[in-house]
This record gives structure tokens, sequence and C-alpha cells, in this order.
């Protein structure tokens, strides 16, 4: 059977998980995805790419881009200076949790796959204004994805008028000495990163780049170093499906970083990219037939790295 008719058929059979989910609306714009969507995408590294379902269809990246963002950083500002302001354990904690900002000392957040985290991960990006630092972040979304990648205006003003649990999160770690400068435009950039929008083959190229160690299948440029590749497909596996990772680790073992719109990232080391777009959400937040996707093919291709 081909690889392509039997990601059909793997689609059809998570599918039907899809209306145990629901689909995040704390966000509001996010709230009329349709729950049944389900579509994949695996890009291997050497450059072939097989889909099933809707592939094409765009959605917003959400949490997915906290390890763009984490491999954009290292490379500005080196592990030293990162794990600095940002510790590297996992929590969990739900990913908008204050409550370990609190108790941990010295006051950081626990690792960047939690808002808290990311919030100061985005605050490290390189760059005078929030414009610079943007035009910085969109150009390497796009190296890695291999084209112009924009972003969804409505779902960026949709989440910033929503934002005050992130707003709060940055005001404490900013009393705390974790941020400077202004939260408003820290909001504003965050935001317009967690609704950079791509379709499913271009999140399975990206996935597909740190499976191959930083090195980009289709130019052949090594786009991330082999280094900060190893510690962000680390973060994927400890931290990156919020906490279920532990769970998730035991019954897929792939690296993976989900968001809440139902992305799910995929990085199989050595082999393939896996790029998931199912909206109906489990109680965590994770693509719920997405997820069940994963454990099919994990199981089907020998994937899991444990
Ligand atoms: N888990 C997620 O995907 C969360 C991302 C979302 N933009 C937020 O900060 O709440």
């Amino acid at each position: 059977m081909s690889d392509q008719k039997l990601l059909g058929e793997l689609v059809d059979i998570a599918r039907a998980f899809a209306p145990y989910g629901k689909v995040a609306d704390y966000i509001p714009a996010l709230s009329n995805q349709n729950p049944d969507d389900l579509a994949i995408c695996i890009y291997s590294i050497e450059n072939e790419s097989y889909y099933a379902g809707d592939h094409l269809k765009k959605f917003t990246l959400q949490s997915i881009s906290k390890v763009i963002t984490l491999a954009l950083v290292l490379m500005d500002n080196g592990e030293d200076e990162v794990f600095s302001k940002v510790g590297m354990e996992p929590t969990g904690d739900p990913f908008n949790s204050i409550a370990k900002l609190e108790t941990n000392i010295p006051s950081k957040p626990l690792n960047p796959m939690i808002n808290a985290g990311a919030l100061a991960v985005t605050h490290m990006i390189k760059g005078d204004t929030v414009i610079e630092k943007w035009d910085r972040l969109i150009e390497f979304i796009s190296h890695l994805t291999g084209q112009q990648v924009t972003y969804n205006e409505d779902v960026a003003y949709s989440e910033l008028q929503t934002a005050n649990l992130n707003r709060s999160l940055c005001y404490f770690m900013k009393q705390h000495g974790v941020i400077t400068g202004n939260i408003e435009d820290l909001l504003v950039l965050y935001t317009k990163q967690c609704a950079v929008e791509m379709n499913c083959v271009d999140l399975a190229k990206m996935g597909a780049v740190f499976a191959n160690d930083g090195l980009d299948p289709e130019s052949g440029r090594q786009l991330i170093s082999k280094d900060v590749a190893r510690i962000c497909k680390t973060f994927m596996v400890t931290c990156g499906m919020y906490n279920s990772s532990g769970e998730f680790a035991i019954k897929v073992g792939i690296p993976a970083k989900s968001g809440v719109s139902g992305g799910i990232m995929g990085s199989v080391p050595g082999k393939c990219g896996i790029g998931i777009f199912g909206p109906a959400l489990d109680e965590v937040g994770n693509s719920i037939a997405g997820t069940k996707l994963l454990e099919g093919l994990s199981a089907k291709y020998s994937w899991s790295i444990f």
C-alpha cells in the first residue's frame, strides 16, 4: 500500500475522535474553526512530501511558534544568556499557569514552552523596535518554510484584546526583572507570532528542518545550528504537549509541539517532519484527533525515539 493511501486511512480513523474534543474559544477568533477538520503532511529529509485531508487549509501556529522563536533567540543570544532568564524543566501545569512563577526561586519561568517562558523568550528577539523584531522573526519563519509567510490579523487582534492572563504573566516577570520594557509592545509581538499562518505542508517542512539537525532539506542550507535544533527537539519531548507530554512520550515518542489552534509540528529525527491540523482539542489543549493520528503513525512506522 502506498504511503499516501495509508495516510488517508489513518486520517479517517483518527477523525472519528474529533467529536470528543472542543475548539478553543478563549481567543474569540479561533472559535469559528471547523472541529471536524483533520489534515496531515509528512515531509521527508529527502525533500519528499505526502499528505491527506485538506492539507492546504491555513491555520495559526499559536504555541508551535514558541519552538521557532526559541531557535532564533538561542542563535541570537547564546544558551547562557537565554537560560539565565528561562529554565529547562517541565511544569506539569497548564500552559498559561502563573502558579510556579511565584514559588520558583530565582523567579523565572520554568521552560520556554509555557506562556510565561515563551513571553520571556520573545522578549529576547534582537531588534530596536517591535517592527524590527517582527521582521527578523517572520523572515526566519519564511526561510524555514521556504516561502514568504504572514500572519492572521484578526486572530492577532482578537488575542491582544483578551490576553489579560498573558499581560499578568508579563507584569509579574517585569516586577522580578525577568523582562524589561513596554509590556504592550511585547504582547503585540507575541500575539503576532502566535497568529503566524500556514498550512500543514509548511508546518511539516519546518519540522523536517529540526529533524534534519537544522539543515534545510530543500535548499541544503543550515538554517538552525545543530546544537540549537537538538535543544529545541529536547524541549518538544519534555514540554511540547503541555501537561500531557509524559503520556505523549509513552504513546507516541516523537518530539512534537502543539498549539491551541489545533496544529501539531512533529520532528522524527533523521527521518521527517510532520504537520497536522485538527482544531478539536482535548482537555489540556492538544488536537484530539491529531494526537490519535500521531499514535497510529508512530506505531505503524516505529517512529518512537525511545
Ligand atoms: N497553547 C497555546 O497554543 C497558547 C498560545 C496562545 N497564543 C496563548 O498565549 O494563549
